[in-house]
């Protein structure tokens, strides 16, 4: 019997209202890891009602003050880094090296939200009249919905809610159904670091319900929301009816341009690394190689090699390099997609099938494609799995206008040793981050993260704009004149 976990509201786990449960499954082994309550409506409302009270008494401590839960919570987790990655394995696939990853970024981005506790930075500017003093102040802004994908279990939630809870605001989270039990370990360490009761509340259960139900509520005053372009669609419209805030992270369909002055090995082993790593389930991953005529064949016949090099398996095995993908649904849409770009004529160069590494998991071959043209399907749309497919181009203005051929915009990257490619490159391409001899993944929590176009709405997260996503900015005007002064008058006179 695998342990039943229960919503988290109001400081307690309680028995949602539906009395049904869902199964958490390691897509290595398909073994049953935990029982996780489905939330029911009434149990959002409920959930809301909590954060309402811890709302009210978390805004009123210090931003400093908030800070030092804070601080303790990354060193909880500092302490739970190992227990945490060998779950997180078990629970999402990828290999350890890069849950310790997870892990790490979690503790990053919770310091640094930890420290802008002590700024919380408005500005303070000159009037137009006398005598008169102005500033602006950051504000919460109340109870936040927060809705996050698998991919990246604890550091996305992390990238939301530790700016949230420092810039003041109580919490209503929605984790990911396939990855609910490190949710479960965050909502743990934020209340052994002290966290009151009610400001930060947990409901599981699917999407197209317990999502929606947290989406539409009439107070929740602003939803973040990271996952896939269709769905972030459908939240957009949705908060613009109740015209709550909301910041969306959606898709990739990241490139890296290789010129033919580039170091070959360096770009080799950031495509290798961009492109399979995660199983290639990243946002940020590379699913698009822009190669230039010249080192072609050559790139293409050293990738190659490495491809073949890589071991499939379990990702708690330190010789695996690549662990399962996330479930039957993305196994089964990835090998849609090399079903598409075969018809569509593209060429199969290496993988394209199911693998069994002796486990009954969801495992699939690294996959390249060449021949790969802009108007494909497989050159257009979000596989979110280990699938390259690789382009030829003649010159840089070529290669960026390809770059930029998709309709989305997080992340991208050049390989160049030449100053004037990589300027034009990061000043013509349209993406969110640009990386020059560097892979498209890889983010610093100190750096704003998000893109352009269908990838996102205008917000970024972590780095210098994550409190912003979660503040209201007031201005303040002070008068001490001690007259009426009217703005606005021509005063010329
Ligand atoms: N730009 C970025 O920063 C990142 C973007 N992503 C993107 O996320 C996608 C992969 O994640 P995936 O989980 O498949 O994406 P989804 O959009 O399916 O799901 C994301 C989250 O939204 C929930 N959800 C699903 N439907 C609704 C709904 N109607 N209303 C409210 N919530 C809903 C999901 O719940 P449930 O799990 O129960 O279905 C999950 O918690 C990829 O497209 C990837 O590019 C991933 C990481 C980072
Ligand atoms: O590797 C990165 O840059 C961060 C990636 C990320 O958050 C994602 O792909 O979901």
């Amino acid at each position: 019997m695998v342990q039943e976990y229960k919503l988290f509201i109001g400081g307690e786990f309680k028995d949602s209202s539906t009395g049904e449960t869902f199964e958490d499954i390691n897509p290595a082994t398909l073994e049953s890891l935990a029982a996780i309550q489905v939330a029911g409506t009434e149990d959002v409302d409920r959930a809301v009602e909590a954060a309402e009270a811890g709302f009210r008494l978390w805004s009123e401590i210090p931003a400093a003050k908030r800070a030092e839960v804070l601080f303790k919570a990354a060193r909880i987790l500092q302490e739970r880094k190992e227990e945490l990655a060998v779950l997180m394995t078990k629970e999402m696939g990828k290999v350890l090296p890069e849950t310790r990853g997870d892990v790490q970024e979690a503790i990053d981005i919770t310091n640094y939200a930890a420290g802008e506790g002590r700024r919380m930075l408005g500005e303070t500017t000159t009037s137009e009249l006398k005598e008169k003093f102005c500033m602006t102040v950051l504000r919460p802004i109340g109870v936040v919905g927060l809705i996050t994908p698998w991919n990246f279990p604890i550091a996305i939630p992390s990238w939301k809610i530790m700016p949230a809870l420092v810039a003041g605001n109580a919490i209503v989270f929605k984790p990911a159904s396939d990855t609910p039990l490190l949710a479960f370990k965050l909502i743990e360490v934020l209340s052994e670091a002290g966290l009151p009761p009610g400001v930060i509340n947990l409901v599981t259960g699917p999407g197209g319900t317990v999502g929606k139900a947290v989406v539409r509520h009439p107070r929740i005053k602003a939803i973040s929301f990271t996952g896939s372009l269709d769905t972030g669609k459908w939240v957009m419209e949705e908060c613009s009816k109740t015209m709550k805030r909301v910041s969306l992270e959606l898709g990739g369909k990241n490139p890296v341009i290789v010129m033919d002055d580039a170091d070959l090995e360096l770009a080799l082993e950031g495509v290798l690394w961009g492109a399979f790593g995660t199983t290639g389930q990243r946002c940020t991953a590379t699913s698009r190689l822009i190669l230039h005529e010249m080192i072609k064949d050559e790139f293409i016949k050293r990738l190659l090699a490495k491809v073949k090099s890589l071991r499939i398996g379990d990702g708690l095995l330190p010789e695996t390099d690549i662990g399962p993908v996330i479930n039957k649904a993305q196994l089964e849409k990835t090998e849609r997609y090399v079903k598409i770009g075969k018809e569509e004529g593209a060429t199969l160069l290496y993988g394209g099938n199911r693998t069994d590494p002796g486990l009954p998991g969801y495992f699939f071959e690294p996959t390249l494609f060449t021949d790969v043209r802009p108007d494909m399907r497989i050159a257009q749309e979000e596989i979110f799995g280990p699938v390259l497919g690789i382009f030829t181009v003649s010159d840089l203005e070529e290669a960026i206008e390809l770059a930029n051929s998709t309709k989305y915009g997080l992340s991208s990257a050049i390989y160049t040793r030449s100053v004037g490619n990589a300027f034009r490159a990061i000043e013509k391409i349209e993406a969110g981050i640009t990386y020059v001899n560097a892979p498209t993944i890889g983010a610093e929590v100190h750096l704003p993260f998000g893109g352009v176009k269908g990838t996102g709405n205008g917000f970024r997260e972590a780095g210098t704009e994550a409190i912003k996503e979660f503040s209201e900015v007031k201005a303040v005007y002070i008068d001490y004149s001690g007259r009426l002064q009217k703005a606005q008058i021509d005063s010329a006179e």
